[in-house]
């Protein structure tokens, strides 16, 4: 129980966000012509130490140069532990036009991470008198941020997003896995001799949507690793979807179409939503709390999922 009301999230489409490397510039155009609600140029993980300097120079431009349409647009600077992170924030905050619009800090370990980044961002913006102030997204991605994961969506107003990062996840957790994100072969329970699959994600991933959704935060589904298995990111997306999470990412750009199948509530999901709202509409006509629905009931908190797949499917609508 708590007398606050939960705060909503920023109130933009978030389906899916589009993955490239800054040392590609080839490939920029096509991420923005893509059907991604979010694209992230890259200079951490996928870019070499030798190509750091020339993929933000590459990014700088690319941010002036294409039109990025409505898409949020977003860059992941490199990890506080490395020497390039404050020249990422410094050069795009200094360079960039003000088409940027989020920083993506990753590998997040603490409240103090943000705060570090937040202090660097704001003194530059006010140096150079930035109209537009950056909006911050983080990946949760090793031990100390899902252990910190509620003080971290707490961390600062410009926190408008918040990832799972598979990947990184895994190898910061010792988990005996290669694969990015999906079904892990031996995570599994036996019953009566049957292998029953279980989620190894799910726990963190539960983790995430419950701190964002305390502190409007939009929560989202990082990297499916094997992009030649549409099935597999499918079936990891929808549970995602089921859980709370708004989007996921594409780290090829067939992944896309798939997200955004997954993320956008069906005709049908929102026809039925309409009609509970309808049938609580008249069971409170008649001063009832509680009604049927198609054989089961719904009361008043059916109201409020109801308004999550209406809320969804509307900004959506109007935000492409
Ligand atoms: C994975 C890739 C290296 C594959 O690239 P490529 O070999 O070029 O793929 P295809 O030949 O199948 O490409 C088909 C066409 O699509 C274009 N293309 C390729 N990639 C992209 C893209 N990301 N956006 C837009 N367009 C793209 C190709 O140019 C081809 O076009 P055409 O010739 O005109 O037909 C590559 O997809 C890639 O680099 N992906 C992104 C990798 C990345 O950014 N990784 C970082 C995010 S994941 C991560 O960091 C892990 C996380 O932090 C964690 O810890 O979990
Ligand atoms: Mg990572």
């Amino acid at each position: 129980m708590s007398f606050r009301i939960q705060p909503q999230p920023p109130a933009r489409p978030n389906r899916c966000q589009l993955f490239g490397p800054g040392s590609r510039p080839a490939i920029f155009e096509k991420m923005a012509s893509s059907a991604a609600d979010v694209i992230n140029l890259d200079l951490e993980d996928s870019v070499s130490p030798g190509d750091k300097d020339s993929a933000r120079a590459n990014i700088i431009q690319a941010i002036g140069d294409i039109d990025w349409g409505r898409k949020t647009l977003s860059v992941r600077i490199n990890g506080l532990d490395t020497p390039y992170w404050y020249r990422d924030v410094v050069d795009l905050l200094e360079q960039a036009g003000d088409q940027l619009d989020q920083i993506m800090i990753p590998k997040v370990g603490c409240a103090a991470d943000i705060y570090a980044v937040d202090a660097l961002v704001t003194a530059v913006e006010a140096a150079k008198g930035r109209g537009r102030k950056i909006a911050f997204e983080v990946i949760i991605e090793s031990a100390a941020g899902i252990a910190h994961v509620e003080e971290i969506a707490a961390a600062s107003p410009r926190l408008e997003a918040m990832s799972l990062g598979a990947a990184d996840f895994a190898a910061s957790m010792g988990m005996a896995t290669t694969g990015i994100g999906g079904t892990q072969e031996n995570y599994y329970m036996l019953h009566e001799g049957q292998k029953h699959w279980s989620d190894p994600w799910h726990w963190a991933q539960a983790a995430i949507v419950a701190a964002c959704r305390t502190h409007g935060v939009l929560p989202v589904d990082g990297p499916f690793g094997d992009f030649s298995d549409d099935e597999g990111f499918r079936a990891q997306a929808l549970r995602s979807a089921t859980l709370g999470m708004v989007g996921k990412w594409a780290i090829h750009p067939k992944q896309v179409t798939l997200a955004n199948e997954v993320f956008t509530p069906s005709e049908a999901a929102v026809a039925e939503a309409r009609e509970i709202l309808a049938a609580m509409e008249e069971a409170k006509a008649k001063g009832e709390g509680a009604t049927v629905y198609k054989g089961r009931l719904v009361d008043i908190a059916s109201i409020k999922q109801a308004e999550v797949i209406v809320r969804q499917s509307e900004m959506i609508a109007g935000g492409t």
